[in-house]
């Protein structure tokens, strides 16, 4: 996941290859909550990570649920109807689909009870699903808005509540209010429970999951068109002992967008297909509909570009809303322009997302119409897109939809403000996008200079900023210093041939902050003195350079690069936008070796490393091939004065200027 404060996404020019999506937000949610009311135990397999479902396992345990997890398998043992803790304050974030339900059932269940959640959520309407409740004889208070959670729930006795009248709940708002009832209701089930839905029931497609996965639990409801369901007498959720989550059709919305739009040779999809029981998957129909080619098995898609622009769409998004975001970034590239309409429900979800899409797609330098329930999106010719920087409203969905638009014919860059919301139901999103996703050109910074100076911390910490990758290339003439000595060779011109041969097939590995030769840790072993001179030494020859040259570059890869060493500028990287070379008195600089290593346990003496330090820039800047220089085209940075936060500053500074858009 991307903990940057932004993540600019190079202009993309092509997609392919295979993802595997993470599993369904709604189905996950649902599904822990059943596991929980149900008595046994229940394994649930592919479940999802993320926010929304940690906040419910959360809250699950708070309630007294025994939870086992092994990567993205969880064993829950269910409560069968009985708290094993009768009193919690339940923190719940903006997960909608933990507030909602877990609102109903612990209503039902007897206890004192305070569900809460981050200010948006404190924002999102529950009234309707509190009417619903009160009307059956649950005591629910608000604790702030009236009409908006945070709520104090109190006990009531389930023989007391009033089951003779169907309970009227508004289908209109949102389908969350049903699927609570629907999901809770079953507890107390002791005659037939009528629900009926009040409005035009949006979202259908949800509702259907949650019937769906009711009859996987043993509960089978009956229902009489959108307007009425029968909890039938005697209904007893039942574990279904293990329970597959398909992967997130709304998640898989994104990718499918991607192969309509990208070239390449297509995208496949792993995890969930066409049959999905979940309502976003009919967003392949609209997907279709703008022309793109969709195969599909059981449990697989495949996307692959047919018509080229786009074309226009106008329909009702209704059954589609999470998914239906994403046409509207397509719609950038349709031959006219296309409308969403009966989307109202995108005003009460994590931000109000009509005017954000309508907000951010301006900024794009689309033309954007949009009213109560619609948004009208104008396709954006070549030599009209903007460089933007998208404010993402802590809406997963809004930054995962924008990246989309990286891929615009004028080569412009995005940036996706605070990226870390895809937490909420796609923590790996951005990952998952930069793993089949092509550019024309990946970003690297080059920091190149003497010893000492600073470049390995400057470099890390500008890369930790940017969301980049890091290229310490000095540590790759470091091991194979460490590999040679292992052969029981000298690093001397008379083994050149052989040093490049162990050079090119190095079996390194970087894992987690370790760099691994041949699976073993020599992370510490190549940060000695006695490495740097060997590596010093080895990295005159001539052979060994041109053997690393591949390695080094095979470290350029999206969202960018910074690297770090000697030639990066100057040989291996020579179409770097920014080049900095970094330099400090020699002083300055065996000062501060000589403090990093002595903090290490090091012991060694402040002449002896100036020495060391001399001989070494000496080779570095006289050796024959790439000798250290800067780049006609680098920034000099001396940084003798500097703190390490002034230095990083600095560069972040440069890159900023020679960014496209404005300052965020
Ligand atoms: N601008 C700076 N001011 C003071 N100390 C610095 C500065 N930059 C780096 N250092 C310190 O100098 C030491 C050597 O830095 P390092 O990044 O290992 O250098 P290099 O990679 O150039 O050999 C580190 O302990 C680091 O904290
Ligand atoms: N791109 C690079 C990186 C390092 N090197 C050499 O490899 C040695 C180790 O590099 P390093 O960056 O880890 O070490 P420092 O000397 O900066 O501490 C340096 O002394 C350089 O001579 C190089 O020649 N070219």
């Amino acid at each position: 996941m991307y903990a940057t404060p932004f993540l600019d996404i190079p202009a993309l020019n092509g997609a392919s290859g295979t993802v595997q999506l993470p599993g369904s937000k709604s189905i996950s949610n649902r599904v822990l909550l059943l596991a929980a009311l149900a008595s046994g135990t229940t394994t649930i397999h592919d479940l999802l990570d993320s926010d929304d479902t940690r906040v419910m396992l959360d809250a699950l345990a708070a309630l007294g649920c025994v939870i086992g997890r092994d990567g993205t398998t969880v064993k829950l043992e269910g409560l069968g109807g009985a708290l094993r803790s009768t009193s919690a304050s339940l923190f719940l974030g903006n997960a909608g689909t933990a507030m909602r339900p877990l609102t109903a059932a612990l209503a039902l269940l007897g206890g004192e009870f305070e569900l809460k959640g981050v200010p948006r959520m404190h924002e999102r309407p529950i009234g309707d699903l509190v009417d619903a409740l009160t009307q059956l004889g649950c005591r629910i208070d608000y604790l702030g808005n009236p009409g908006y959670p945070p709520l104090a729930i109190h006990p009531v006795a389930i023989d007391t509540l009033q089951l003779d009248a169907p309970i009227r709940v508004r289908g209109d708002v949102s389908s969350q209010f049903l699927t609570a009832l629907l999901l809770a209701l079953p507890l107390a089930a002791r005659r037939d429970i009528v629900i009926d839905v009040v409005g035009e029931l949006i979202s259908k497609p949800y509702i259907e999951i949650t019937l769906n996965l009711l009859a996987r639990f043993g509960i089978a409801v009956r229902r009489d068109g959108w307007q009425r369901f029968t909890i039938p007498a005697g209904s007893q959720y039942r574990s279904p002992g293990e329970i597959h989550v398909e992967a997130d059709a709304s998640s898989a919305s994104y990718f499918i967008a991607l192969g309509a739009i990208a070239n390449g040779s297509g995208i496949r999809i792993e995890g969930v297909g066409a049959e999905s029981i979940q309502g976003d998957i009919r967003f392949i129909d609209a997907a279709r509909q703008m022309g793109a080619r969709i195969d599909s098995g059981p449990n697989w898609l495949s996307i692959s570009r047919d018509a080229w622009p786009l074309k226009a769409i106008d329909i009702d998004a209704n059954h589609i809303p999470d998914a239906a975001m994403t046409l509207a970034v397509m719609a950038l590239y349709a031959d006219g322009p296309s409308t969403l309409r009966n989307i109202a429900s995108w005003r009460v979800k994590e931000t109000d997302r009509i005017d954000a899409m309508a907000n951010e797609l301006a900024k794009l330098g689309a033309t954007v119409e949009a009213g109560p329930d619609f948004i009208r999106v104008h396709p954006l010719p070549a030599g009209a897109w903007q460089a933007a920087s998208i404010r993402t409203y802590d809406d997963h969905r809004v930054a995962m939809c924008f990246s989309l638009a990286a891929f615009n014919p004028d080569g412009k860059p995005v940036r996706i403000l605070e990226p870390h919301c895809v937490a909420k139901t796609f923590p790996e999103y951005f990952e998952t996008l930069f793993s089949v996703a092509r550019t024309v050109e990946v970003p690297v910074i080059c920091v190149d200079g003497p010893t000492a100076s600073g470049k390995g911390t400057l470099t890390i910490e500008v890369a930790r900023r940017l969301g980049y990758h890091y290229l310490d290339s000095g540590s790759l003439y470091r091991v194979t210093g460490i590999a040679l000595r292992r052969a029981g060779l000298a690093p001397d011109a008379e083994h050149e041939a052989r040093i490049a041969e162990i050079a090119h097939a190095l079996p390194l590995c970087f894992s987690e902050g370790k760099v691994l030769l041949a699976g073993e840790d020599v992370s510490d072993a190549i940060r000695t003195e006695a490495a740097g001179m060997d590596a010093s030494r080895v990295s005159t020859l001539p052979g060994v350079r041109t053997a690393l040259v591949d390695l080094q570059r095979s470290f350029r890869k999206l969202p960018g690069l910074v690297a770090d060493g000697r030639d990066m500028g100057t040989v291996i990287f020579p179409d770097a936008k920014l080049k900095v070379f970094l330099t400090a008195s020699a002083e300055h600089r065996a000062e501060r070796r000589h403090k990093q290593l002595i903090s290490k346990g090091i012991s060694t003496t402040l002449d002896s490393l100036r020495a060391d330090l001399e001989a070494r820039d000496l080779r570095d800047s006289s050796r024959s091939v790439a000798p250290l220089k800067p780049a006609q085209d680098a920034r000099l940075l001396d940084n003798s004065h500097q703190t390490v936060e002034q230095s990083v500053g600095q560069v972040l500074h440069w890159w900023q200027e020679i960014q496209p858009f404005k300052a965020s």
